[in-house]
């Protein structure tokens, strides 16, 4: 008997296979549930072979879906298609939703940065933002969750201590964001994307008034960021170096300092500095990961 039965709205994507492959190997959850758009009808094996091993129910069609059957949805959609498809789900469901559809709690910066209106802003209000390490107990309670935005986790996990305890000025953060391809929704032919390195939304990236919510909540001021991300030709992992302003007094070794206790990272200062593929590394011996890609 399953303690909590899992629902996969887009389980054939990057995000689904990523979450199938943490939730079948979980001791109290298992998939009961998984869609899928164009490959509805296949086997999750024969679009991801790495999941040979775990017993999971067929790809289905959303409209085909039984939601009795599940507790809780992960919703690894495209964006503008999951707000759609979230409304229309039980209103008893835990959701969490990867896309970008609830990040932003101004409506109207949403329709500025993602150019169309949103359809379920009636949901608005029961989200939650799931940056694990800030908000906890909140999520714990919460009915839908909007997942961070990749740029966003990896620029606010190692800012929000420094700001929290007054170590750097609000405003001169300069982010020099890189990106694998498995985030890229085009572009990603092999041809496009190897032996290249490309910026892209340069001065307008979508996640820039994610990441200035999320730091502004924490300074309780409006902070500001330059942002530029990078496609690398590298398949995923991500790399933010942030440049920022220390306050009056604080020296280097403090921002240090203030990380370490706040995280049990690999943290290194003037020795050797971790590379992507160390983190993927890390991540494959820990017990938890099968399969890197
Ligand atoms: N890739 C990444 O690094 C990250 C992505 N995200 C976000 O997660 C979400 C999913 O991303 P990702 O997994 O990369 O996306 P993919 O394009 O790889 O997968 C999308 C999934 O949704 C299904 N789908 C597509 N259109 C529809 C539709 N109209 N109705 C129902 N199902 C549909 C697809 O089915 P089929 O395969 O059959 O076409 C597939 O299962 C996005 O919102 C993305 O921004 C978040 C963090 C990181
Ligand atoms: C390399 C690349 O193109 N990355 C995507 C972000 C990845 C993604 O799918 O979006 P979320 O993190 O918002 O969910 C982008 O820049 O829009």
């Amino acid at each position: 008997m399953l303690d909590i039965r899992i629902g996969l709205l887009g389980a054939s994507g990057y995000t689904g296979a990523e979450i199938v492959r943490l939730v079948a190997n979980h001791p109290h959850f298992g998939v009961t549930l998984m869609t899928a758009d164009r490959k509805a009808g296949q086997s999750m094996d024969s679009v991801f072979p790495h999941l040979t091993a775990q017993k999971l129910p067929r790809l289905i069609s959303i409209k085909d879906a039984d939601f009795s059957t599940v507790d809780a949805v992960f919703c690894c959609l495209p964006h503008g298609t999951t707000q759609e498809i979230i409304k229309r789900l039980p209103t008893s469901l835990n959701i969490v939703d990867l896309s970008a559809d609830f990040r932003l709690r101004d409506i109207s910066e949403y329709e500025e940065w993602y150019g169309q209106p949103h359809k379920a802003v009636e949901l608005q209000k029961e989200v939650v933002y799931g940056l694990t390490e800030l908000l906890r107990d909140d999520i714990k309670k919460a009915l839908l969750v909007a997942n961070p935005g990749c740029y966003p986790t990896s620029v606010q996990l190692p800012l929000v201590p420094l700001l929290k305890a007054n170590l750097i000025k609000h405003d001169n953060i300069i982010i020099d964001a890189k990106s694998g391809d498995t985030g890229a929704k085009e572009a990603n032919l092999y041809s496009e994307i190897a032996e290249g390195i490309s910026s892209y939304g340069v001065t307008r990236h979508r996640h820039v008034p994610e990441i200035e919510q999320g730091l502004s909540d924490v300074a309780q001021s409006k902070v500001t960021v330059s942002f530029t991300p990078h496609l690398m030709p590298m398949i995923r992992g991500m790399q933010s170096t942030i440049y920022v302003e220390m306050a009056p007094g604080v020296r280097t070794q403090d921002l240090y300092q203030q990380l370490k206790s706040s995280y049990e990272v690999l943290l290194l200062l003037n020795k050797t500095i971790a590379t992507t593929r160390d983190v993927i590394r890390s991540l494959s011996t820990d017990g938890t990961r099968r399969g890197r890609y």
